[in-house]
């Protein structure tokens, strides 16, 4: 098994507010994870303690076997719920800017995902509807060749004919032989085809850890499976 992150232990704290509670789990090269759970249940806490944009409180992360400790971490693309584009600038101007700052940044993948997730290139930032700032932060993010994807709600404002596009793309652009790809979303149905394994959070806890093959197995919907996950756990 090749893990490409592992969390061990991992407690974060904000303030007296516990987001994330002892939590140890692996994820391994070339695999797909939907970090699912309801509102507040730690997913993008998760998400940034991976990046070391939030440092645990206790605990370990270690990206391809390395400690992060208190480092910034250069390895792993991460499109925030943010938005962090500069309101006068173009989409190929974004492009370019991003190119500049990422020495694992692919233009020409950049490019090709501009057109497939048809963006104008000259459209500037300040007009662009929230779907089309959408699909740029993800032309940004995947175009990066880093070992480690990180996705928080990548569909979030996305009509449904451009959520399947997105699909489309993240299988299409990822290389599964060399990344990973953890994605924190409420949107199950649109992901049960991309995700290999699904975590389910709750309260800051893992409550459940499956591959989606497990679920189908048992005759459920992604959907289904967190419902009744959550009513089990709770019951
Ligand atoms: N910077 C912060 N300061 C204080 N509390 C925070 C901070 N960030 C998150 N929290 C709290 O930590 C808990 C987990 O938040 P987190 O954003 O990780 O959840 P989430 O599962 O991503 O939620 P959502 O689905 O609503 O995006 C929540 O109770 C939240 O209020």
């Amino acid at each position: 098994m090749d893990v490409s992150v592992k969390l061990e232990q991992v407690t974060k704290k904000y303030g007296k507010k516990c987001a994330i509670h002892s939590l140890s789990v692996d994820f391994e090269k070339g695999k797909v994870y939907g970090v699912l759970g309801t509102n507040g249940s730690g997913k993008s806490t998760l998400l940034k303690l991976i990046t070391g944009l939030v440092f645990p409180t206790t605990g370990e992360v270690r990206i391809l076997g390395e400690n992060t400790g208190r480092k910034s971490i250069s390895n792993v693309s991460y499109l925030t719920e943010l938005d962090m584009f500069y309101d006068n600038s173009s989409v190929e101007e974004v492009v370019k800017f991003m190119g500049s700052q990422f020495s694992d940044f692919d233009l020409s993948k950049a490019n090709l995902l501009v057109d497939e997730l048809s963006l104008d290139r000259k459209a500037i930032m300040k007009q662009l509807s929230k779907g089309n700032r959408g699909r740029l932060k993800l032309v940004v993010t995947l175009a990066r060749k880093s070992p480690i994807i990180l996705l928080d709600e990548p569909l979030s404002g996305l009509d449904p004919l451009v959520r399947e596009s997105v699909i489309t793309s993240l299988v299409k652009y990822v290389d599964f032989d060399h990344q990973t790809m953890i994605i924190a979303t409420h949107e199950l149905d649109e992901i049960e085809t991309l995700v290999d394994e699904v975590l389910l959070m709750n309260e800051g806890n893992l409550i459940e850890k499956a591959t989606v093959e497990s679920v189908q197995e048992l005759g459920l919907s992604l959907n289904q499976w967190v419902k009744q996950t959550i009513r089990g756990k709770l019951a």
